[in-house]
């Protein structure tokens, strides 16, 4: 019997844009997945440096970005969770409550170009098979991965990041149509990433 597929996004999405709703789409499609799991991080480590809003804020966004998909699910597994976020910790979880699944963690190719350095980086290619989202035309070539553990997909509106949709919303710039209607209306009655400095919280 065939088992589930389930697509796994972990991102920190502040805010959640177009560019990972088309890439989880996509993924999905080639990869005939029976869901996708978005998980917004709790605290990444890897983003100490830097300013992130309330996981709450991320967590509801997210909700809201996926709302319109049945396909699409948001799990609290990451930020219900002590301590920093790292992705051994994420499908470790996801595999407890889904232990019939098989687990694809969808990532850009920016992050898996880094996922050596991940947090027992070698016991990931057991858990998961990692799809590396590109834009077109970009090859990507990382020693050091073992053989068909990372497969690269193609994806359109690649362009579109959270920082870009962070520095707009911050400097009074539409961010319609880079993320869902929802999710401009949420950063807006939140006031999110008004005066950056401010109105963002570390965790
Ligand atoms: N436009 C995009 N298309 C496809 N994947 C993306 C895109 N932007 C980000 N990703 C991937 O989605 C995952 C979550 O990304 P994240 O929440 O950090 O968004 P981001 O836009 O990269 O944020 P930031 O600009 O703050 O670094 C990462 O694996 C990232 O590589
Ligand atoms: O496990 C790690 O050490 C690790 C290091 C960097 C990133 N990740 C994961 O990669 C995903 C994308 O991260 P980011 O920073 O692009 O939002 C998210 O699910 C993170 O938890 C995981």
């Amino acid at each position: 019997m065939r088992r589930p597929r389930i697509g796994v996004m972990g991102g920190t999405f502040d805010p959640i844009h177009h560019g990972h709703l088309v890439a989880a789409s996509e993924v999905a499609s080639s990869f005939d997945l029976d869901e996708v799991v978005f998980v917004p991080t709790g605290k990444p480590g890897f983003k100490q440096h830097q300013k992130v809003s309330p996981a709450e804020h991320r967590y509801l966004m997210t909700v809201i970005a996926t709302a319109s998909n049945p396909r699409f699910k948001v799990s609290r597994v990451d930020i219900d969770r002590p301590g920093l976020t790292y992705t051994v910790d994420t499908l470790r979880d996801l595999q407890a409550a889904r232990p019939d699944a098989e687990l694809f963690f969808i990532t850009g190719a920016d992050a898996v170009a880094q996922i050596l350095a991940w947090k027992d980086a070698a016991q990931l290619w057991d858990m998961a098979h990692f799809v590396a989202v590109t834009r077109p035309g970009h090859r990507m070539q990382i020693d050091g991965i073992p053989e068909g553990a990372v497969t690269t997909l193609e994806v359109p509106a690649m362009a579109i990041s959270s920082t870009d949709c962070r520095r707009r919303a911050e400097a009074g710039q539409p961010v319609w149509y880079l993320v869902p209607d929802g999710v401009v209306q949420y950063i807006a009655k939140h006031g999110l990433y008004r005066g950056l400095r401010d109105d963002t919280s570390d965790e």
